[in-house]
This record gives C-alpha cells, structure tokens and sequence, in this order.
C-alpha cells in the first residue's frame, strides 16, 4: 500500500473514521473521546473489559444508535446514509428473530429481504460446507450451526463490512476454529473488512491485522497489529533492586509483574533498549493485550496506521471535533433531529442485524 511521505500514514481507502466519538446512556458515557481510523480491508480485532464500550461502538458503526458527540464516518458518509447502510452487516449478540423458520426457509426469506445484493450459491456452499441440515430449525441448531447461518446470510449479501459482536463466545475450539477459518476464506475472497469482537485474546493472533483496544469508553491502542506490537518490548529479567532496572524504567512501563527474584514488564520503546542482564523480546498480541487489560491506567497509543486521515489539527478549547464536510452529530435524522438522540431500531432499515451464535441466527 502507498504510504503517504509526509504524514506516514496509508493513503488508502478508509472503512471507518471517527473523530471525537461519544455515547452516552442517560447520565452514563459508554464511550467518550474515541479518535480512530480502520482502513479498508482489515481485520480488526475489537478488544476490551466487560463495559468497555465494544458493543456501543458496533451499534454505532452499523447505524443502530447514533453518537452524542463527535463524528462518525462509514465509507465516507453517515452509517445511516443511503449508500453506507446496504454495504454493512452488524451480528449482534441476541435471541434467534425466527427460531420456528427451518435453515432453508431463513435462507428463503434472506433472498426475499435482499433483493439485488443476496448471492444464493454464496449463502448455499456455505450451508452446505458447514453441513447444516436444510430442514432444521433454527431454534434447534446449536451455537456454532448458528452462527454458521448467521455468517452464510451476511457473506450472502456480500457486505464490504461486517461488524462481529463475540461470535466465538460460548463455543467450543473446534467450532470456534471452524467458524475463524470460515470469517478468513470468506472475507479474502469478497474483500470484506472486519471488525470482530472477542475476548478470546490467544486466537486473534494471526487472525486479525488491525487493532482497536478499548477501556472505560476510550481508546487504548489502535492500529495495525505489527505497528503496534513493534512499539513495545517484552523484558524479563532479575531483579537487583526494589523495582525494575533504570535502564528498563526509562521507556514508559505499560505493566510490570514483579516475583520473587524476577521481573517481567511490557515498556512502550522510547528508543534503543538498553543492553543489560535481561532479555528484550517482542510481545505476542495476547501478551501486549494482557498487559493493557492488566493496567487500565497505562497511556494509550494510536499508531500512525490508525489516525484519521481528515482529523483536525490539535484541539483548541473550544473546537469541538468533527470531520469536515459532516455535521458533527451526522446527519439529520429522521425526524430531522441532530445528534443527541438513540436512533430507534427499526428506523435501520437497510443495515441488516444478524442475531448470531449460541443466541440465534435469522435473516
Ligand atoms: N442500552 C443501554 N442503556 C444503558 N446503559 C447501557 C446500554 N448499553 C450499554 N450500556 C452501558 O454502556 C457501557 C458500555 O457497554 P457495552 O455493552 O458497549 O460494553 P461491552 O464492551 O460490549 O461490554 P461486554 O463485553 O460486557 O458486552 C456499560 O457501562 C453498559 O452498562
């Protein structure tokens, strides 16, 4: 990918761009102050504790809900504009919508609900690689046939993204591995960017090449996995005095295990690493993720891979973010509100919500 030699980031398209982004729950903020960007193309791992605001952030991006504050953007428009909405498909976590329709009928009405974007043979060789009974229902699939379906119904509208909330959650490895090995094939093949939620931290490795940590409704860490990951060293070593060598304290300490006679600590590199009596490795993903979960006070990083591209210059007071040529609660709704107001869910008509995994599949 072209790199753009001023600023050093990628000059290609943009799936999702928010600058200044919030949401809050009457008197709550599930997410404040969330500036990132995801190009297009990606897997991207959605990361963070119970709470942190990864399901918001979902329904935001699908045009579910729409933020308080700050600006989002899809594509390059609203997720609620015309030509945003039909290019996403958002697999919430849910009860099945119709657990009585057997799989051919759900597929049936996906065809009817989707006229001009449902690929029949995609939806079909996937029921059928995955071996799901055409004549059962969907209430009596189990967790991993369902979200099978649910993933045949959404790559059958050929989505360019798709929005995953925990669909490997409550499954067992070897669905789990087959429904990776699915999302990956499928996504390759139509280009689709991913966004996908999880907590399983050991099985993003080599599954997901951008990242999004959240915490407290902020973001923590985004950008390409390798940036990221690149940024921090693992050091593990003895001990000598009561905290870590000055060598290693010298670059900003994301967490340190101190036990017994031994150190172990994740640093952001400020610079060389200091040679020493330790060893200077880089982190896993599940490792650099640990680290952060484990200490939620530790400064966040955005890499360059992951700044919006249209962000404006430093904030003065008072310059509320936005994106330039957006209003900076997105477009009027519906009923020409501006920003400030949930959405109701049925005034998402073309963004399709997939009720997904061990909670159900429909069209
Ligand atoms: N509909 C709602 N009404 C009020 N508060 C909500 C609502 N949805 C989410 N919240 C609150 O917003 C915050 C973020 O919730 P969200 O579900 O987005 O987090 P999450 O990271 O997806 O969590 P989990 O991993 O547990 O699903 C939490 O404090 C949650 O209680």
């Amino acid at each position: 990918m072209a790199m753009d030699q001023v600023t050093g980031r990628t000059s290609g398209r943009t799936a999702v761009e928010a600058v200044g982004l919030g949401k809050r729950y009457r008197r709550r903020w599930a997410l404040r102050d969330c500036t990132f960007r995801l190009p297009a193309g990606r897997i991207c791992a959605l990361v963070g504790p119970g709470g942190a605001g990864k399901s918001t952030l979902l329904s935001l991006v699908s045009g579910l809900t729409r933020p308080r504050e700050g600006a989002l953007r899809v594509w390059g428009e609203a997720p609620s504009g015309a030509s945003a909405r039909p290019r996403i498909a958002h697999l919430t976590q849910g009860k099945p919508r119709y657990p009585r329709l057997t799989v051919a009928e759900t597929l049936r009405l996906g065809r009817e609900r989707n006229p001009g974007r449902w690929s029949g043979r995609c939806a079909e060789r996937i029921v059928r690689d995955c071996q799901l009974p055409l004549g059962a229902r969907v209430g009596a699939l189990s967790a991993g046939q369902r979200t099978f379906l649910a993933l045949a119904l959404a790559f059958a509208r050929s989505p360019e993204l798709l929005l995953l909330d925990e669909p490997l959650a409550g499954l067992d490895p070897l669905a789990r591995h087959r429904i990776t090995a699915l999302l990956l094939a499928q996504a390759a093949e139509q280009g689709t960017t991913v966004v996908l939620s999880s907590d399983l931290l050991a099985e993003l490795d080599g599954v997901c090449d951008h990242l999004l940590v959240l915490g407290g409704g902020r973001v923590r860490l985004a950008g390409e996995v390798d940036d990221v990951i690149g940024a921090h060293a693992l050091v593990m070593g003895q001990r000598r005095g009561a905290g870590l060598p000055p060598g290693i304290a010298a670059h900003p300490v994301v967490e340190a295990q101190l036990s017994g006679r031994h150190f172990t600590a994740v640093v952001r590199r400020k610079g060389p690493m200091a040679a020493g009596p330790w060893e200077v490795v880089e982190p896993s993903l599940e490792e650099l993720l640990l680290a952060y979960l484990r200490a939620p006070g530790a400064p966040g990083l955005s890499a360059p891979s992951a700044e919006p591209v249209s962000a404006p210059g430093p904030r003065r007071p008072g310059n509320k973010p936005g994106i330039p040529g957006l209003p900076r609660n997105g477009p009027p709704g519906p009923a020409g509100l501006r920003g400030g107001r949930p959405y109701p869910p049925d005034s998402a008509p073309h963004t399709r919500h997939i009720h997904h995994s061990g909670k159900g599949a429909a069209a």
